[in-house]
């Protein structure tokens, strides 16, 4: 679809409606414009529709009603699925493969062979800082390792619309925090578009432009809450009186939605 209003958007989901078979309305009239350059967190308790809404974007899954539309440009709206790479909790890397071969897996899906293809995959390594572990085997690496591999993988296409389910969820604090540093880095260096699914509300309010605060039964978005904050992020942030102020603003509004919970699911 032809889109001149706003050239500024990437994505827009249009009171979306998802209704699995078995009945159970995951999604009730989600309305999100996703703009080029924003880091959007999707924050709600567990079954509110997070999942299913990044899996609509990525073309995974179809709307039951409404729409999800990309801002057309000289593409086909099928070929933005290229444009797209999901990363999940679990890093999913081939333990037979060594991580240069489990980074080349999307491009070697895509034909391209390993000669042609490394170059990138070498770049793709060297962006989240694994350039020396290349011919190791997963089982080698430590979780937030993994993680970067993981991630190192669906940079390697290059896409314009990073989707991230709950990355870090199983990391330890540390880790964590120093990934969520990384994760900022790569986001302003390539002039990425992030969503981000997570339950936390210290982790969406420090990586995010935006925070999308949705309910369950059924999922739905409650409220989108701009972030203050400097770019880039630095630690001191996370110290100061404003990023508190944010988190406590952002679990008031997901403690409402423990409230709100509707029976229409
Ligand atoms: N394939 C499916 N078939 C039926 N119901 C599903 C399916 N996938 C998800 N659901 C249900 O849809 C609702 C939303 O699920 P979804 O995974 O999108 O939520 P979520 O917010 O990502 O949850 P979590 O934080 O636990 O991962 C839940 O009630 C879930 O049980």
């Amino acid at each position: 679809m032809q889109d001149t209003e706003a050239p500024g958007r990437l994505i827009r989901l249009a009171r979306a409606n998802k209704r699995y078979s078995n009945g159970t309305l995951a999604l009730r009239d989600m309305t999100l414009d996703v703009n080029r350059g924003e880091f959007i967190s999707l924050l709600g308790p567990s079954g509110c529709g997070k999942s299913t809404a990044l899996r609509m974007m990525a073309g995974l899954l179809e709307p039951s009603s409404g729409s999800v539309e990309w801002t057309a440009g000289a593409k086909g709206a099928s070929e933005h699925t290229r444009d797209v790479s999901f990363v999940l909790q679990e890093p999913t890397l081939m333990p037979w493969a060594s991580i240069f071969d489990n980074v080349y897996l999307p491009l070697r899906i895509a034909g391209v062979s390993r000669a042609k293809a490394a170059d990138e995959v070498r770049s793709a390594l060297a962006l989240v800082g694994l350039s020396r572990f290349a011919d190791v085997y997963p089982r080698e690496l430590s979780g937030g390792m993994k993680m970067r591999a993981s991630i190192a993988r669906a940079m390697v296409t290059k896409p314009r619309l990073l989707l991230m389910d709950e990355p870090f969820a199983a990391l330890d604090e540390m880790t964590r925090a120093k990934l969520n540093d990384d994760v900022l880095q790569l986001w302003s260096d390539l002039g990425l578009t992030v969503v981000f699914v997570t339950h936390n509300v210290w982790e969406a309010v420090y990586l995010s432009t935006r925070v999308v605060v949705m309910a369950a039964r059924p999922g739905r978005v409650l409220e989108e809450i701009a972030i203050d904050g400097p770019q880039p992020r630095q630690e001191a942030f996370r110290a100061s009186a404003g990023y508190a102020e944010q988190c406590v603003r952002i679990s008031g509004a997901l403690k409402e939605s423990l409230v709100h919970v509707g029976a229409d699911h």
